[in-house]
């Protein structure tokens, strides 16, 4: 429902069983009093309320809470309770229609708001009946989830303003650089007069210390400003929004680019590896991934300008002295940790996890970019992701939305104990074009396989069988292989039906595949049974914090 639309409803409609307000007022006149984003509040401005003497008490609806959906609100008061009270009660709630609840851990808080309220910020938590509740923290921050207002409110400032690693010592004012001592002493050597603290020399330290900095809320590291070589020639054209990235990267030489599924990270990645013109390697945490960028290198940089060499690099292939290396996390890690590049790229660097991947930090190179549109680790890791990439930078969704740039698809979730028989009705009956069927567990997907005679894509299909499998047919059955960084502009419906437990980054990845869609009113079937509802149903908070629209489909209606 529009604005307008609520408004009409609330003054044409009041709700079945409430007076007419004309029947207590004396006078009243009509102003909406606040009107932001998708809630209105309306109020009648009452100038004197005569209780009946057959009715001590009576519905006064003169307060309408235009909500996305529910009807206008009803305060029941008798005649002791004062209109003006209940009014300004109610218009001082919408000012502020939230707690927040700070955490022992600082710089985190949790952000509880009532869900007939359309606020939110942060990170979706956990929902009960009535309310949403969201973690609000540096990493929302620079991920695009705080609205300017509660940040002010939040006075989520880094702890230290001056701090930087340089070298090999942390600098800073003086007083910081007292406060930093006693706060970081376990990576720290010595404090030299005139210079700044002496980082302790082992790689963990200084590790540690980047992480311990950045779980603060700092960005440690001097930028180091890009030298643009052009050697290669790309026919990409930069898109308004990320041309203002690539002029954050050539001054900081590091960074997190976190815009949304399809709004062309590896695009970008591409574009900086073209104007950087060193050795490059792009790591990557699947196989799929590898043909992606392998197909963007080898479509834009035209065989007539002068090329880049590209090497594969992963279990089968171990081709590494090239201008642009791609390489799986896994091989990087287990290969060349020793090698010097020029410029480092981190796709879908949501990927560290503290033991393992993190220990890409020690590669070699001169600048680095790390690519993510779900920058959030369920295990509370989520500093890695900027400790490794660099500065964060990028990420307003609602704008890539606004400007047309990307879609927003609708979902459907459908409650469902027949999953398999539904999903036939889908394919056969209700989806045309382009299909494509999330399924994780492998004896799941070979059944489906079986029932539907579409072809099941999964881990044990090389490289080539997988895009010979997606070329001949618009319609298959994928396993998580597909889940990330895949691009399919001509799919048009996504079906789940296996999934894994309750994984929101999964979740948003999944639907972040139809984002890359160039098809109209292209849709997203969830296929959950009541028990993985019941047990899984987290897996949808990161669409609701990111804005999608989750329809429910009952077993009648689907
Ligand atoms: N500058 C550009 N010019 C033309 N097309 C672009 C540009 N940037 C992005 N695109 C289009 O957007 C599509 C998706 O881009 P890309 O794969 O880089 O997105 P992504 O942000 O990396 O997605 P994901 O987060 O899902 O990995 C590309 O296939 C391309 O068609």
């Amino acid at each position: 429902m529009t604005n307008a639309q609520e408004e009409k409803a609330g003054t044409t409609a009041p709700p079945s069983g409430a007076t007419n307000a004309a029947e207590d007022a004396v006078a009243s006149s009509s102003t909406i009093i606040r009107h932001e984003g998708q809630t209105v509040v309306k109020q009648r401005n009452v100038a004197e309320v005569k209780a009946r003497a057959d009715r001590p008490h009576f519905v006064y609806n003169r307060v309408y809470v235009g909500l996305a959906k529910g009807p206008c609100e009803e305060y029941s008061i008798d005649r002791d309770t004062s209109v003006l009270t209940r009014d300004s009660t109610v218009a001082d709630f919408m000012k502020k229609p939230y707690a927040l609840i700070p955490q022992a851990e600082g710089n985190t808080y949790l952000l509880v708001v009532p869900k007939w309220i359309d606020y939110k910020a942060g990170w979706l938590e956990t929902q009960t009946e009535t309310y949403n509740i969201y973690k609000v923290d540096h990493y929302a921050t620079w991920a695009g989830l705080v609205p300017e207002e509660l940040r002010e409110e939040l006075d989520l400032k880094p702890r230290f303003l001056t701090l930087k690693i340089q070298g090999d010592y942390l600098v800073g004012s003086e007083d910081e650089l007292d406060d930093a001592w006693i706060r970081y002493r376990d990576s720290l050597l010595r404090r030299e007069e005139g210079i700044g603290i002496r980082i302790k020399p082992s790689r963990a330290s200084r590790f540690n210390l980047a992480s311990r900095l950045v779980e603060d809320g700092v960005i440690p590291w001097t930028s180091k400003p890009v030298e643009q070589r052009w050697k290669w020639q790309t026919d990409i054209q930069l898109r308004p929004y990320q041309q203002e990235a690539f002029d954050f990267f050539l001054k900081n030489g590091a960074m997190t680019l976190v815009y949304p599924f399809g709004g062309g990270k590896s695009f970008f990645g591409v574009y900086v590896a073209a104007c950087i013109s060193g050795r490059t390697l792009v790591v990557v945490p699947s196989l799929s991934l590898i043909s992606v960028w392998q197909k963007y290198i080898m479509e834009h940089f035209p065989d007539s300008g002068s090329r880049p060499s590209v090497g594969l690099f992963y279990g089968a292939k171990k081709e590494k002295h090239k201008d642009i290396t791609i390489a799986t996390y896994d091989s990087a890690l287990a290969h060349l940790t020793k090698e010097k590049y020029e410029l480092l790229i981190f796709d879908e660097s949501h990927h560290f996890p503290a033991e393992t991947y993190s220990r890409l930090a020690f590669l070699d190179a001169r600048y680095r970019l790390s690519l993510s549109g779900s920058p959030h680790r369920e295990d509370g890791r989520s500093e890695l992701i900027y400790v490794l990439g660099g500065a964060p930078y990028g990420s307003d969704w609602e704008r890539l939305f606004k400007e047309g740039w990307v879609k927003r698809p609708e979902v459907y979730l459908h409650v469902t104990s027949t999953k398999l028989m539904l999903l036939k009705s889908l394919l056969e009956e209700k989806l045309k074009g382009p299909t494509m069927v999330f399924c994780d567990t492998i004896a799941i997907g070979e059944d489906t396989s079986r029932i539907t005679g579409l072809p099941y894509i999964h881990g044990r299909h090389s490289l080539k069988e997988r895009s010979e499998l997606v070329r001949k047919h618009p319609r298959f059955i994928a396993s998580r292989i597909f889940d990330e960084g895949i691009d399919l502009p001509d799919i048009k419906n996504i079906i789940e039906i296996d999934f894994l437990g309750g994984s929101r980054r999964q979740q948003l990845q999944r639907v972040g595949r139809l984002m890359h869609s160039v098809l109209e009113g292209a849709e997203y079937h969830l296929l959950m049974s009541p028990e993985e509802l019941a047990k899984y149903g987290k897996r949808l908070y990161g669409l609701y914090s990111r804005n999608f629209r989750v329809s429910v489909v009952t077993e009648q209606q689907g």
